[in-house]
């Protein structure tokens, strides 16, 4: 009976008249159970509603309490042998902003006296990033001892996830020794949504899938499958040590092992709720990790956390994939599938998806597992449809939902299923630098729901992700030019390809990072990087903004490569190789041998065809790269030209060749051109384009809506494999 012992507040900052109907058609809407009307009616009539908004509100719902309270001492009718248990229970689920104001209130008016206890219950997002968290953890200890504090990761209250311990700990004789990167091939770790943010996109706009789910939900399964166990599963301190010990030994995640893409109706959705100043919005609703674990149990073993809205279907769980060591020799149709099944794998099914229930599935090939408690061997389960795919599958009696399931382990004051301060601040390390380079990373824009299902597949190789394809339409949200802008918003997009429009200097700043970003991966995955700049004047700034960064780039490991040069001697101030070296190669450390001036002048001649200067030159590009330049940095003359391909030259059809002699430009810098052809560049892994200045204005404008490469040879780059970006000051894009 809740009478008299039992008595709920619910609290808005709304006036008790909108808020107590709205507070009644929730309670009645919402609370579901079989056969439990009685109980439920009784809970609704215990219930009212109160409004919190100033100091005042709080002081009198805790009067309200303290009466309450003293009345229940005085009637209940306990004898002296039983001891009646009195405690309080705030749970608060408010933005971070409110936290430090509400806490003290409480603190102050609603702080019951001992013994009675006093538990406070707290909802994500519990800060924004490592030194938001840190913040908000020293506001609450200011008011609440830490053994006070349940922060509530509603993931650690799924009937799964409370079994994976225990499941593992039952089981250390079957599975520990195959726990481990000698038996295991990975681990894939799925939060897949059909839901999209509508209803709650100014909320989601803040934070994105990573902190909204992954930081929080993923992070606390990944510690579940993968930490040490504890010597005893009833030690709380025991297991929450073991589970910060985990967390601090997952490294932080890179960028590169990083995906991200929006659904294509997110933009649209957000205008709709929000201000102008959201369009644009840059903000993940996909994300794939792959996470390593730097320990002897896990190195090198590839774990991947994917999630994201408004996806084909709704799915949760954990799937490990072991390794096969067995080699089977019988026909398939002989199979003993108990030894020879060629798969094995487990399952932690959280909920949804082919099976739609929680449950752990197991290939038969794999030990059978002794102890599960309050779980049966199910036939319901329909899971690994392979043919030979045979499996046990156990399922829980009972499925408590996880919430409810959490705030009965707060009144038991059990913190095994709760996120302690540490760990909270260790699973930020491992995402907040991510989280600051996440502008950086580009978005693969999806259609959502059953539309574009292999947009989204990625492959991961070398500690790294990369979507299947990347044919399809990417781009990265724009920046919005600086304040006194007469633009309302910029298109994401130019020519299909990512744009972004700054101001010169920012844009410079950002070309700059883009390229040392692309450096840097370049490195990480193949030990050098091969970029091609251009010649003329708009690189000039940015040679001079990577030489005063010198220090930064990984130069010692870069080739310079030119994407075109003028027939002139490599002295001759016209020369792109005299400007390139002038404005940056000089002030640089690089080896001598990584620097590749276009061969113009040979045999005391300038761009003499039987010379096959650029003939040498796509043999050393071939040689060294492959024909496959990292990064390649053009620019767009006023007539459309790129690198020195020329409106209605003979060298825009040159299919043959990856470098070519050409004509074009002005006699006063040499009609005659070297040049890497369409070939060449279109081979690149990414190309980007750098336009600057007012005069540029009408020839972006006429090349935004056409593909006439003859009469504008820009619109003929579209690398065929590799990625692309439009890099716009804002006086060529707005004409000032
Ligand atoms: O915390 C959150 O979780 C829900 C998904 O929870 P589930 O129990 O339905 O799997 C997610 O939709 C929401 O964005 C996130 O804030």
């Amino acid at each position: 009976m809740y009478e008299d012992t039992f008595t709920f507040y619910g609290a808005a900052r709304a006036e008790a008249d909108i808020g107590s109907p709205k507070l009644q058609e929730i309670l009645q809407s919402s609370i579901k159970c079989n056969s439990c009307d009685d109980l439920k009616a009784e809970f609704i009539f215990h219930t009212t509603y109160h409004q919190l908004k100033i100091e005042e509100h709080y002081k009198t719902l805790c009067e309200n309490m303290n009466s309450k309270h003293a009345q229940a001492g005085t009637t209940n009718d306990s004898t002296e042998d039983e001891t009646v248990e009195f405690g309080r229970l705030f749970y608060l689920s408010i933005p971070p902003s409110a936290y430090s104001k509400t806490a003290e209130l409480i603190d102050k008016y609603c702080r019951p006296q001992a013994p009675t206890w006093f538990r406070i219950i707290i909802e994500k997002p519990f800060g924004h990033d490592k030194k938001s968290s840190v913040e908000l953890a020293e506001q609450l200890v200011k008011y609440f001892k830490d053994e006070e504090m349940f922060r509530i990761d509603h993931y650690l209250g799924k009937s799964i996830a409370k079994q994976i311990l225990p499941f593992r700990f039952h089981n250390t004789k079957n599975y520990d020794h195959i726990w481990n990167r000698d038996h295991i091939e990975k681990i894939e770790i799925m939060m897949k949504e059909e839901v999209d943010v509508k209803g709650r996109v100014n909320f989601y706009d803040e934070c994105g899938v990573i902190r909204d789910v992954m930081q929080n939900h993923l992070t606390e399964l990944l510690v579940l499958v993968t930490m040490e166990l504890p010597k005893n599963i009833n030690n709380i301190t025991e297991i929450q040590q073991r589970k910060l010990q985990l967390l601090q030994q997952v490294s932080p995640v890179k960028p590169k092992q990083v995906l991200l893409g929006q659904y294509a109706s997110y933009q649209s959705e957000l205008i709709a709720s929000a201000a102008s100043e959201h369009v644009a919005s840059k903000t993940p609703t996909f994300a794939a990790s792959l996470v390593n674990i730097d320990n002897a149990r896990w190195k090198g073993v590839p774990i991947l956390l994917v999630a994201g809205k408004k996806l084909h279907e709704r799915a949760s769980y954990i799937k490990i994939t072991f390794k096969r060591q067995i080699v089977c020799f019988e026909d398939g149709d002989s199979w003993d599938n108990t030894k020879c099944s060629p798969y094995q794998q487990m399952l932690f099914n959280i909920g949804g998806g082919s099976i739609g229930i929680p449950a752990i599935v197991i290939s038969q090939s794999l030990p059978y597992p002794t102890a599960v408690a309050e779980w049966t061997n199910s036939q319901q389960v329909d899971y690994f449809k392979q043919p030979g795919n045979s499996f046990n599958a156990f399922t829980a009696k009972t499925d408590i939902d996880a919430y409810s399931s959490l705030i009965s382990e707060v009144y038991k004051n059990n913190k095994q299923y709760f996120v302690g301060t540490d760990q909270l601040l260790a699973s930020w390390d491992i995402w907040t630098p991510l989280l600051n380079d996440l502008h950086n990373i580009p978005l693969q824009e999806y259609s959502g729901w059953d539309e574009d299902t292999d947009i989204l597949k990625f492959q991961h190789a070398k500690n790294q992700l990369k979507f299947f394809t990347e044919k399809h339409k990417r781009f990265e949200a724009t920046e919005i030019p600086s304040s006194n802008s007469d633009m309302q918003s910029i298109p994401a997009t130019f020519r299909g390809r990512k744009l972004i429009v700054s101001p010169k200097s920012e844009l410079i700043e950002k070309l700059a990072d883009h390229i040392l970003d692309i450096a840097s991966r370049s490195i990480d995955s193949k030990g050098n990087f091969h970029l091609a700049l251009s010649g003329g004047s708009s690189p000039i700034e940015l040679m001079q903004h990577m030489a005063e960064h010198a220090q930064d780039f990984p130069w010692h490991k870069t080739h310079i490569w030119l994407v075109d040069e003028r027939c002139l001697p490599l002295t001759q101030e016209h020369s792109n190789f005299y400007s390139i070296h002038t404005h940056l190669i000089k002030h640089i450390e690089i080896p001598y041998f990584n620097i590749h001036p276009m061969p113009v002048e040979l045999n005391n001649g300038l761009c003499i065809s039987n010379d096959n200067g650029n003939a040498m030159y796509e043999k050393t590009l071939n040689k060294e790269t492959d024909g496959i330049l990292d990064y390649i940095l053009l620019g767009v003359g006023q007539d459309g030209h790129t690198a020195s391909l020329f409106p209605n030259q003979p060298s825009l059809e040159m299919d043959d060749k990856g470098v070519a002699l050409t004509q074009g430009g002005s006699n006063e810098t040499s009609v005659n051109r070297m040049s890497l052809t369409f070939n060449t560049i279109n081979n690149a892994k990414h190309v980007s384009v750098l336009i600057v200045g007012g005069h540029k204005h009408d020839i972006l404008h006429k090349i935004s809506n056409t593909d006439n490469q003859k009469l504008f040879p820009i619109t003929g780059v579209s690398p065929d494999d590799g990625t692309m970006a439009w890099f716009v000051d804002t006086d060529a894009y707005l004409n000032h």
